[in-house]
Order: C-alpha cells, then structure tokens, then sequence
C-alpha cells in the first residue's frame, strides 16, 4: 500500500516579489507563481501522481497554487479542504514592511532570528513553534489519517507552515530546522510507513 504525502509551497506571490513580509496578509500570485504553480502540477503528473484529497490554506496564494495543480492533474473537482490551521506564520507587526528596511532598522541578525529561529517570535507575530503548535494537531487529527489509510493526499500551503510540519514530520531539531528553505512551487513527495515515519523522501525540482 502506498502511503503518498505531497507538500508544496504556494507559487512566488506579489508580496514575495515586493520583498514584503507577508504572513497573514493575502496577495495573489505573480505570473511567475501562475505559471511555479502550473509547473508544479506538471511534475506531479510526470510522476505519475494522482490524489484523493487535497488540503490548502485560508489564503488565497495555496488555494490557487493548489487549484492550478490540480487543474494540470485534470483533477479540478478534486476534494479540497481549506483550513486557517495551515496558513503561513503571522508575522506581527512586520507584516507589510520590506524586508530589507527591516534589517536597515533592526539589524540582520535581529531579522534572521525573527524570521528563521525556533522559538523567537516577531512583534505581535508566531513563531515558528507558535505555528507548528497549530499545524502539527491539524495534521495528526485531520491530514495523517488519510495518508495511513493509503490516499494520496496533497498539501498546498506556506513556507514556515510547512517548514513548522516538516520539522515534526522529520524529526528535526531547532537548530536543523534554521537551515530549511523552500522554494516556492517545487513539490516534496513523501512516502510514509505503516508507523506514520518516512520511508522516502523526494523534493521535485525542476
Ligand atoms: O510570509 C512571508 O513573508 C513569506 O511567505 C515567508 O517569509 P520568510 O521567508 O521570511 O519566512
């Protein structure tokens, strides 16, 4: 029995383009996303993948990357559930704000802490283990029962939704999950064991 789970971050969105921390905060996809997200799906199909049930964000940027990969599986009226619980990290109060002018304003280091440690959150934001504290359950309770049951299940969100989940599905520590970056629109297809742990792991680039 196959135990298939594919995560994929959202195509570029016109906030990644701005440099902007978004979070929360709802831009749509630049055309480079439309056509990530397109070519994400393509992969897929090359793969041979075809899925049971789809799971996406709050935000329109998963929702769309999902529904274009879908779209390119011929599978448009697939099953998909959207949940708040796997929205990106709110950043706070850096929502909006350049990237760049951050770090003028607060430093590199402060802006590398705040965007890629464990435990340190932004101003009036989530950090990562804020996040995982609300995506992990949904996964165990809502995502995971599928996956163990033998459906393929796809999973269209962000990128410390999904850095927060693949920590926890990877068993990695604080200190490995700092270096973990994902590249928007390049799907990771994991299969999972009976036991819920992984037996392989493959990241779909281009
Ligand atoms: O919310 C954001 O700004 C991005 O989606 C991810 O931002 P990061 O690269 O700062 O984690």
């Amino acid at each position: 029995m196959s135990r298939t789970l594919v995560l994929v971050r959202h195509g570029q969105s016109e906030w990644n383009l701005k440099n902007l921390f978004t979070g929360w905060r709802d831009p749509s996809l630049t055309e480079q996303g439309h056509a990530e997200a397109k070519a994400a799906g393509q992969r897929l199909k090359d793969a041979g993948l075809q899925f049971d049930i789809a799971y996406t964000s709050d935000l329109s940027r998963a929702q769309i990357t999902c529904q274009h990969i879908l779209d390119q599986l011929g599978q448009s009226d697939l099953q998909t559930i959207r949940n708040v619980a796997l929205n990106e990290r709110d950043y706070g109060d850096l929502s909006g704000l350049n990237k760049d002018d951050a770090r003028a304003k607060w430093g590199e280091e402060q802006v590398h802490i705040w965007r890629r440690s464990y435990d340190v959150p932004p101003p009036g934001g989530e950090s990562l283990r804020d996040t995982g504290a609300r995506v992990w359950p949904y996964y165990l309770h809502t995502i995971q029962p599928h996956v163990l049951r033998g459906e393929k299940v796809l999973v269209a969100a962000h990128g410390n939704s999904l850095r927060a989940l693949i920590m926890a599905l990877e068993g990695l520590t604080s200190d490995e999950i700092i270096a973990q970056e994902l590249n928007t629109g390049v799907p990771i297809v994991y299969e999972l064991n009976a036991d819920s742990t992984i037996a392989s792991k493959k990241v779909l680039t281009a």
